[in-house]
This record gives structure tokens, C-alpha cells and sequence, in this order.
């Protein structure tokens, strides 16, 4: 049984809260740890931008490229092998993104794109089967560069995948972290590391694309005074030293992922994209032009007295001042049209759209709304997996 949510009000000025020129309220959901993993790190609740549905959670092995196991038992949710399924993600081989799209999908193919728009637009193209984009992190609170482009293309999110991130520093065999001048990363994971790279005394700091593009660069330009952050996985790949494990500034580091999948495959793969005895989850977007406290209390008052749970709520208002970028959203329904938004509510909530109380709980807050947009229905996944 699902442990009741609290909502909290996560602090703004955190670094996910600088990263966008819209003004953003946390609201978050958040379920109390009552199961915590051996290997799993204590919590920080104070710092946490993400509340993770906890209560189920605990951390999860991928035993080499195996089956995947959690805590030494095949994992619950059985992900299918996927061999033959091309999974579509930003970065280079080694990323943190293939690693989240290959435990989601074991055996499956993967397709590194230069940019998260590249590697929807793999999909839209039909030259990739999924598209996997990290949406939200325990650091950083919700990737709104990801949500925006979620929401401006019509594909659906199929499956989510939540990977504890363990950042390393790692440099060319032989190199010393005394020689080491300069750290190159995925601008997130120099985000995530700041106190710590500073308290080791390396203050430039240049960000690169993606963290496994970090270690093919030191590789390929053979850098002897520089370091990069990236994944243990990335060092075994392109073969450098580990000059220090966990360089995350808070312990518990969870990145969230969703797979994303064109429409028309969905439709192709009929019922058996939901084994019926799964828990589902469902994303949906709530737009509106004002009012939004309204808005959001018509929202929780849906939820609620169908006693449906809610594992995410976020909320973010754009003002009307000229820096301030309104949220664009893809209407599916009006032939594809792009709508600009002030204001923009992201709810995950448990159940399916298929549940009639479910659709009762849309249907009543699309009379509020401007616009509602189911963004998937999937498995919840409540796991964390790691890739120790
Ligand atoms: O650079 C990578 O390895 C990625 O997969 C991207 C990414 C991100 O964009 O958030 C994913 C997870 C980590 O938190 C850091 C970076």
C-alpha cells in the first residue's frame, strides 16, 4: 500500500532553479524511505529537488550485462529483452543515458545522437524505436530543457528508469591528481560535483557535451593535465584511471529517465505495451493562463477525492516579462499545433487512463483547464537501479 504523500516545498534557489528563466514551485510529492538498501546511501531530504516514490525503492544491481538483479533477485518488473530495439540517447558510448537505456532494455541497440532533440528526432524518423531523456535528478530537481522538448513533439512515454549516479573523476593512465589542471563534464555533472572538485582544489571546470564525451576527448587528444567526470563504466570503456569514486556533493544522487516512443508503434504494439498485472503510472501536462493556484487546487481536489496518488506535481509560471519564456505544448489534439503557456503543471499520478476514475479525475480538471495532455501511460518502476 502506497504510503500517503506530503507535499513540500522545495527550496528555489536551487541550481535547477537558476537554470531556467521561469519561476518555478516546487510542489513536490514525497513519500517517506520506509525501506532502505544496504548499499543504498542515506537520504539528504533537505537538498532534494525530486522526490523519488521511495517507499518500494531500493538500490538495484545490473550484474554485467546480465539479467538485470535487484539486490541479487531478478527485478520485479521483468523488463523484456529488448534485442533488436534501437534506444536513441544524447551523448557518446558510455554515457549515463545508454546505461539507463540498456537496464531498461536489455540486449537492445543504442543509438548515440550530438543533442536530446537529435535523438527525438531519431525516433520521429523512424531511425530509432525509443528516444531516452533524463527528465529529473535528486540534485537538480526537474531537466525542464527536457520536459520543454518532451512537450513540443508527439511521442509517448512508454517506460521510466531511476539510475543512482555515481560520478568519477578519471584521467589518463599514469596521470596524478596533482597533475590534473582542469575538469571537462556534461555541465550537469560539473553541477553536481562543485564543492567537491573545489574542496579537491580544481577550480576550472569546462563543460563538454556529455560525460562519456568528456573521457573520448581526454583519450583521443591524449590530455595529461586534464580530468573528466563520468560513470566507472566509462572509465572501464575507454580504459583510463579512477582518481576518485563519488564525487557527487550529496550521496544520494538519483537520475530519473523516460523512454519515449513515436505513436504510431505504440498503436502497431496494441495491449501488449501493458501487462495487465503491472501498476501503471501516467504523466499528463496541465495548461493554463492564469490562476494558478486555483488551477492547482482544482487539480489536487480531482486526485484526491478519487483517492488517486500522486508521485509527482510540479508547477511552473512563466511571468509575462519579456525574459521569461512561456511553456510550448504540442495540442495533439488540434492537428499538431504549437501553444505558448504561462503556466504549466507536470502530475504523475498512479493508475492508467483507462481507469474510469482516472478519466473522471481528467475530465474535471480539463473543464479548468486550457489544454490537458496525456504524455504516457507505463509500468512504475519504483526501483533505483545501480550500475555497481
Ligand atoms: O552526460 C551523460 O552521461 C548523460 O547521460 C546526461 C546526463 C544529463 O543530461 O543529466 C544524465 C545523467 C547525469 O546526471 C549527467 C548527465
Amino acid at each position: 500500500m502506497a504510503s500517503a504523500p506530503s507535499l513540500k516545498i522545495a527550496n528555489p534557489s536551487s541550481p535547477a532553479a537558476s537554470a531556467t528563466s521561469r519561476d518555478r514551485l516546487h510542489l513536490l510529492v514525497t513519500i517517506p524511505s520506509t525501506v532502505a538498501s544496504p548499499t543504498s546511501p542515506p537520504r539528504r531530504s533537505a537538498s532534494l529537488a525530486v522526490a523519488f516514490a521511495a517507499a518500494s525503492a531500493s538500490a538495484a544491481s545490473i550484474n554485467g550485462g546480465g539479467v538485470p538483479k535487484i539486490n541479487g533477485h531478478p527485478r520485479i518488473n521483468g523488463f523484456e529483452p529488448a534485442a533488436g530495439l534501437r534506444v536513441a540517447f544524447q551523448g557518446a558510448p558510455g554515457a549515463y543515458s545508454e546505461f539507463a537505456a540498456k537496464t531498461a532494455l536489455p540486449g537492445c541497440d543504442t543509438l548515440p545522437c550530438r543533442a536530446f532533440a537529435d535523438a527525438i528526432s531519431a525516433v520521429e524518423r523512424g531511425l530509432a524505436d525509443r528516444a531516452i531523456l533524463p527528465v529529473e535528478s535528486t540534485m537538480e530537481g526537474a531537466a525542464l530543457r527536457n520536459y520543454d522538448l518532451l512537450l513540443r513533439h508527439d511521442l509517448r512515454v512508454v517506460q521510466e528508469i531511476s539510475l543512482f549516479v555515481n560520478y568519477c573523476l578519471l584521467a589518463m593512465p599514469g596521470v596524478s591528481p596533482a597533475e590534473v589542471r582542469r575538469v571537462i563534464s556534461h555541465p550537469v555533472a560539473l553541477a553536481h560535483c562543485g564543492r567537491a572538485l573545489a574542496q579537491l582544489g580544481l577550480h576550472r571546470c569546462e563543460p563538454v557535451e556529455d560525460t562519456a564525451g568528456a573521457v573520448e576527448m581526454l583519450r583521443s587528444n591524449r590530455l595529461l593535465d586534464t580530468a573528466a567526470i563520468a560513470s566507472p563504466r566509462a572509465a572501464l570503456l575507454y580504459g583510463l584511471d579512477v582518481l576518485a569514486h563519488g564525487v557527487q556533493d550529496e550521496s544520494w544522487n538519483v537520475t530519473r529517465f523516460l523512454l519515449l516512443a513515436a505513436p504510431t508503434s505504440l498503436a502497431a504494439a496494441g495491449a501488449a505495451v501493458h501487462p495487465k498485472q503491472t501498476p501503471l503510472k501516467t504523466s499528463m501536462v496541465v495548461a493554463h493562463r492564469g490562476g494558478s493556484m486555483v488551477v492547482l487546487l482544482k487539480v489536487l481536489s480531482a486526485f484526491s477525492r478519487r483517492n488517486i496518488n500522486l508521485t509527482k506535481l510540479e508547477v511552473i509560471n512563466s511571468s509575462s516579462k519579456e525574459d521569461m519564456a512561456p511553456v510550448f505544448i504540442l495540442d495533439v489534439k488540434a492537428k499538431g499545433t504549437l501553444r505558448a503557456f504561462p503556466h504549466v503543471l507536470y502530475v504523475d499520478f498512479e493508475g492508467s487512463t483507462e481507469d474510469p476514475k482516472a478519466m473522471e479525475a481528467i475530465d474535471e480538471i480539463s473543464q479548468t483547464a486550457e489544454l490537458v495532455r496525456i504524455l504516457g501511460c507505463y509500468a512504475a518502476d519504483p526501483n533505483v537501479y545501480d550500475l555497481h
